[in-house]
């Protein structure tokens, strides 16, 4: 593991937005512009989350994993990521970031939930575990609301109208994953999650009790996410930095889990809807230049993405494991 320096994102506090006072949006926007195009990781407080509901989360992420593994096998994850992804089920293989070919030394059970619908997540749910389901898809909601909430932040960011995004966003791909990575002496090339940047538009990250989230600078450095109270880490993904022609970067991560004992996250993927065109947003073209990516749906991009990624999907559609590099949605 490279050396790291523990520094502070940036901390965007969007509380006077979130109670509607005049000029915090364009105010926040400016800042949210300003991170994006020279870090894509910040952590936000005054978000309105109860602490109470995140806690819980985390608590139902813990009782899920603590299941027996034939319990945990019975709602494996289908093709639309969707159940349990066993240990070791993925390996970074989108990312140029790392050479690493070892699979991630972490399991995962994904949640994904159709707008409109009551979130029967594939009848991928655990049995014998009440309240799991109920939780999950309460704090669900809640990164829904908040997701939508900052739409009108990027949009103003990226001077475009502040609803510019809510027809492109308003029945998103979305998904939370309850992540486990068990203590490990990791070996050279092995990670929790090797570096990678997420696929989505935005990721909000629950804040982290036990620490292991590292960020990648513009400078090569990598330095660790501090531990702030209540808290999300909230970063670009891929379809933002595509969207955006490059100009908001969907910076690298990885973590590790170096506490004795067992560390959990919760991110919470947001992406637009799945026949939204990912195309140059106006505004973002370079004169003289073609757009630096391929138009594609939302739903595009992501079947590529987990083709790319998770073995289980490349061994649908008849593809060998290819050397890997690490992944997440
Ligand atoms: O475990 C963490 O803190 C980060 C996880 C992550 O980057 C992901 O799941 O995409
Ligand atoms: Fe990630």
């Amino acid at each position: 593991m490279s050396t790291t320096v523990a520094t502070n994102l940036p901390v965007l506090d969007i509380a006077p937005y979130m109670a509607g006072e005049a000029g915090a949006a364009e105010r926040l926007a400016a800042e949210l512009r300003e991170i994006n195009e020279t870090i894509g990781f910040m952590t936000i407080i005054g978000h309105g989350v109860p602490a109470e509901l995140t806690a819980a989360t985390f608590e139902q992420a813990a009782r899920f994993h603590a299941l027996p593994t034939d319990d945990k096998l019975a709602v494996k994850v289908n093709l639309q990521m969707q159940g349990y992804l066993p240990m070791r089920g993925s390996t970074t293989r989108t990312s140029t970031l790392s050479t690493n070919n070892k699979p991630n030394e972490n399991e995962a059970f994904f949640i994904k939930r159709v707008v409109g619908e009551p979130g029967d997540n594939d009848g991928r749910w655990p049995a014998d575990l009440p309240g799991f389901r109920e939780v999950a898809l309460q704090y669900y909601d809640a990164m829904d609301d908040l997701a939508q909430k900052l739409m009108p932040l990027y949009a103003l960011a990226l001077g475009l109208p502040a609803d510019y995004f809510a027809d492109k966003c308003d029945k998103p791909l979305t998904g939370l994953r309850l992540t486990h990575y068990p203590p490990v002496a990791y070996g050279s090339d092995q990670y929790g999650i090797a570096p990678h940047s997420d696929s989505s538009f935005i990721t909000l990250l629950a804040q982290n009790k036990v620490p292991g989230l590292q960020v990648k600078t513009r400078d090569g450095s990598w330095i660790d996410a501090e531990v702030i109270e209540n808290s999300f880490v909230v970063n670009t993904g891929d379809v933002l930095h595509r969207w955006t022609n490059g100009r908001f970067l969907s910076t690298p991560h990885r973590a590790f889990n170096t506490a004795p004992t067992a560390r959990y996250a919760i991110p919470f993927f947001f992406h637009p809807n799945p026949d939204t065109l990912i195309d140059c947003l106006p505004g973002c073209e370079v004169a003289g230049e073609a757009p630096r990516y391929p138009a594609m749906t939302t739903e595009e991009y992501m079947a590529w993405f987990r083709g790319r990624n998770y073995d289980h999907v490349r061994k649908e559609k008849g593809e060998a494991p290819e050397q890997p590099a690490a992944a997440a949605e």
